[in-house]
């Protein structure tokens, strides 16, 4: 029964590949009415020795919820045990997640506060409904809980990195509340509600489309101009990095062991997307002058940038979603990189804005489509030109730096183009197009 809930679930890292559940682990409970147990289940691919945790907690009832039909995962602990729903979908059974902060620690799990902000304990839950590797919760204006589906022992970047920009007092990320463990899991994370957030990658979206809609106007003259905002994240950006780098330990590497790292990267996703070998020559001749660079310097980052972590509100951009790339083990995501990785994430998004929107207009007009096309490339290089000229300040771009960024710019095009075919495979073509300009001599 976990196995049909696991594979139709958005936040299920195995989807397309043969699996079994191996395991099954029972870390707490909350409750009653509705009881929730608190589940971590190991998944075992087929012909591998590969193995993920992921959490589950499933709100128990003895008879069926009308409600929750779309939630429904089976019947726990055996075939004739209780009705089993995904209890994040459940705003009372996530009604005792809310109440379990005002204890330190119930049924098995801990609830750690942090000081400084009266958490509402009754406001009401609301499942979050939008796309997300992991299952988030609102109660009322108050507090969001994040409850991290796939789990791996030890720290948890997002709850850290949270907890030092807090402690630094800094304007550009959600405050963060406490967080859920158990043994040594990472199991939540409970942060400020930004009320007046709109989403960094909605915002760009519109902003084409206004561009579209007067497709003979230049970016810069249509209503929705995107440009002083990526100006703004970008000097969000360029805080955010110093925060890190004063609260984090940092270190160098070589441009040379960075270089195959990410030539590496290449090669293994060439093999999940054979559309890259044509391109392979050209990426890893990006690479090879990154590999001239000697003592770059690394730092904590946020990791997996894109504009879909980007809130925009009243009181400015924040940054949101510290975890790293979902697909990379704990121990990689936690090691000091270059903050450039991060720009290059937000560069690559300027390119997906248009080329999705465009993408979903798709050409039955070829004129159009066209006309479209190339305000797009204009709309992707202006919004890059006002964000890193910002983020950069002053100092600007020294042609080292620019060495690094293009290499980093590529390496995340090929991660794109891995994560497009396990999960988006439609959208393949526009991380795919972007490697091909990238590399292009
Ligand atoms: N503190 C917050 N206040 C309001 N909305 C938030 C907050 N944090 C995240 N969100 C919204 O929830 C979405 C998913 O959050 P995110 O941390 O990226 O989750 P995931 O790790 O599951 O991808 C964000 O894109 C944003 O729209
Ligand atoms: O938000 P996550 O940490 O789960 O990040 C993953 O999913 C992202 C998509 O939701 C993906 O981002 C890619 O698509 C975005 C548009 O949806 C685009 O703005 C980004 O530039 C592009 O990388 C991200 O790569 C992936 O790790």
């Amino acid at each position: 029964m976990i196995e049909t809930f696991l594979a139709q679930s958005r936040w299920f890292g195995g989807k397309g590949r043969a699996f079994t559940v191996s395991g099954v682990r029972e870390l707490g409970r909350l409750g009653p009415d509705p009881e929730v147990v608190v589940l971590l289940v190991e998944v075992s691919y087929d012909g591998t020795s590969d193995h993920e945790l992921y959490q589950l907690p499933l709100a128990l009832y003895d008879t069926p919820q009308e409600r929750l039909e779309h939630a429904f995962v089976g019947r726990w602990p055996a075939d004739d045990g209780q009705l089993a729903y995904d209890a994040v979908q459940d705003r009372t059974a996530m009604a005792h997640y809310l109440q379990a902060f005002g204890t330190p620690s119930a049924g098995g799990l801990r609830f750690v506060r942090v000081p400084g902000h009266e958490l509402d304990l009754d406001a009401v839950a609301s499942p979050f409904s939008g796309e997300q590797s992991n299952s988030s919760v609102f109660f009322g204006e108050d507090a969001v809980l994040k409850l991290f589906r796939k789990i791996t022992p030890g720290e948890n970047p997002d709850i850290t990195t949270h907890r030092v920009l807090t402690e630094a007092g800094s304007t550009h990320v959600a405050q963060l509340y406490g967080w859920v463990e158990a043994d040594d899991l990472h199991l939540g994370m409970l942060q400020q509600f930004l009320r007046t957030a709109s989403d960094g990658w909605d915002l760009a979206l519109a902003s084409v489309r206004d561009l579209f809609a007067e497709a003979d106007l230049h970016a810069e003259e249509v209503g929705g101009d995107f440009a002083a905002e990526a100006a703004r994240l970008g000097t969000a950006l360029a805080e955010v990095h110093e925060q890190l780098r004063a609260a984090f330990p940092g270190s160098e590497v070589s441009g040379a062991d960075l270089a195959r790292t990410m030539s590496d990267r290449l090669a293994a996703a060439v093999e999940v997307v054979p559309d890259l070998a044509p391109h392979v020559a050209d990426a890893d001749a990006v690479f090879a002058t990154l590999a001239g660079v000697d003592a770059v310097p690394v730092q904590r980052i946020h990791g997996d940038l894109h504009l879909g972590q980007t809130l925009r509100t009243v009181l400015g951009w924040k940054v949101v979603d510290f975890e790293g790339e979902p697909a990379k083990p704990l121990s990689e995501r936690l090691l000091p990189d270059s903050p450039w990785r991060d720009v290059a994430g937000l560069l690559r998004s300027f390119d997906y804005a248009p080329h999705a929107v465009a993408e979903s207009l798709g050409d039955d007009e070829p004129d159009a489509a066209h006309q479209r096309a190339h305000r797009a490339d204009e709309w992707a290089r202006r919004n890059r030109k006002a964000f890193l000229a910002s983020y950069c300040g002053d100092a600007g771009l020294s042609d080292r730096d620019r060495t690094l960024l293009t290499a980093y710019v590529v390496d995340k095009a090929v991660y794109e183009c891995v994560y497009e075919a396990r999960n988006r495979p439609t959208w393949l073509p526009i991380p795919l197009a972007g490697v091909a300009r990238l590399t292009a001599r």
